[in-house]
C-alpha cells in the first residue's frame, strides 16, 4: 500500500521560527490537498519529504520507505515540482526533460527519449518540444515542470504552489492534468488557494503557524459550519464596530463595500442573513486571521 504516514515532525529554523510543529498526516492516494497562509510551514515540510532539509524531531514515510532515514530511496519514487521552477537559458521543453531524465537515471538514449516524448504529449506540449522554455507562458512552464516530475513512474508527487500566477484558463487546464496523473499515486498539492482544493481534493489539512489546523475532507470541514455562517453587507467605516461585536470570519468587497461573513451559533438578527458555507469560510475560521480589518 502506497501510503504517506508523517509522525510528530517539527523543525524550528536558527532564528527561532517553528516551522512544522509536531505535524501528523497520514495520505493515501489521490491529490492531497495542503492549505495554509503564506507562512504557514507549507514548503518547510514540502521540503523535509522531498528529502531537502532535516526536521529536528519526528518521522516519515512512505510505505516501506523511511524518509528521513533513507532519502536516496525516497528520491527514486519521488516527483517534485517547487516553488520556484527555474529554468535554464535558451533550453527547449525537450532538452530540459532529457536532461533531468538523465538526472533521474535513465541511462540509454532511445529510452529517455520515449519517456520524453510520452510526458511531452501528456502535458500537451509535443508541438512546442523544440520551443525555448524562458518563452513559454507560465502555465506553459508549469506543465514542463509537471512533465519533469513524472519523470520514473513516481510513487509520491509534490507540488508546492503550483498555481500561483496561472490565468483562470492555464490553471484550469493544470489542474485537469494533475487529476488524471493523481489517481494511482500519492499527490500532495501545497497551495494558498481555496480554489485549488475545492476543485482537486478529497482530502485536504489546514496548516497555519507550523501546527495542522485540521484534518479531513472539505465536504465534512464546510458540514461543520452548516446553519452558523452568516453574511451582510456593510459600510468601511462600520467595520470595526462589526469586528468588535461578531466573530468576523472573512471580509471581502463585493460592489465596493465589505461583505463580511461571522460565525454564530444563532441567527444575529441585525441585518445578517443566513448562508450556506462554503470551503473559504472552513479555510478563514480554521485560521482564525487576525487582520480582518484591512
Ligand atoms: N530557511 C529559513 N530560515 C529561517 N526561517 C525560515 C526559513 N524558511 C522559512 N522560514 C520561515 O518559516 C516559516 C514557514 O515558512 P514556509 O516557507 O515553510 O511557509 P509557507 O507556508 O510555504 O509559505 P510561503 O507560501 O510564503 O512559502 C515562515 O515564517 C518563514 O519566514
Amino acid at each position: 500500500m502506497n501510503k504517506l504516514t508523517i509522525t510528530n515532525l517539527s523543525k524550528t529554523y536558527p532564528n527561532g521560527v517553528k516551522a512544522l510543529d509536531d505535524v501528523t498526516i497520514e495520505i493515501e492516494n489521490g491529490i492531497f490537498g495542503l492549505l495554509g497562509p503564506n507562512g504557514a510551514g507549507k514548503s518547510s515540510l514540502m521540503r523535509t519529504l522531498a528529502t531537502l532539509q532535516e526536521a529536528d524531531s519526528g518521522s516519515a514515510s512512505l510505505g516501506d520507505i523511511d524518509i528521513i532515514n533513507q532519502p536516496s530511496e525516497l528520491r527514486k519514487v519521488l516527483g517534485y515540482l517547487p516553488q520556484e521552477f527555474g529554468v535554464y537559458p535558451r533550453i527547449t521543453a525537450k532538452q530540459l526533460l532529457d536532461h533531468m531524465a538523465i538526472l533521474k537515471g535513465i541511462v540509454k538514449a532511445s529510452e529517455r527519449k520515449e519517456v520524453v516524448n510520452y510526458l511531452l504529449d501528456k502535458v500537451n506540449l509535443f508541438d512546442k518540444r523544440n520551443k525555448s522554455v524562458k518563452s513559454f507562458s507560465g502555465g506553459m512552464k508549469q506543465r514542463v515542470g509537471i512533465a519533469q516530475a513524472l519523470i520514473g513512474e513516481p510513487k509520491l508527487i509534490i507540488v508546492d504552489e503550483p498555481t500561483a500566477g496561472l490565468d483562470p484558463g492555464e490553471r484550469n487546464r493544470f489542474y485537469n492534468l494533475l487529476a488524471d496523473v493523481g489517481k494511482e499515486v500519492v499527490v500532495i498539492l501545497s497551495t494558498h488557494i481555496v480554489d485549488d482544493v475545492r476543485e482537486l481534493c478529497t482530502k485536504m489539512a489546514i496548516m497555519n503557524f507550523g501546527r495542522i489546523v485540521y484534518q479531513g475532507s472539505p465536504q465534512s470541514a464546510i458540514e461543520e459550519l452548516d446553519g452558523r455562517v452568516y453574511r451582510k453587507l456593510v459600510e468601511r467605516e462600520e467595520l470595526e464596530m462589526y469586528a468588535n461585536k461578531y466573530d468576523i470570519i472573512s471580509n471581502k468587497m463585493s460592489g465596493g463595500k465589505p461583505l463580511i461573513h461571522i460565525l454564530k451559533e444563532s441567527n444575529p438578527g441585525d441585518g445578517f442573513e443566513l448562508v450556506t458555507p462554503n470551503l473559504e469560510d472552513v479555510f478563514f475560521s480554521k485560521i482564525n486571521t487576525t487582520n480582518i480589518l484591512v
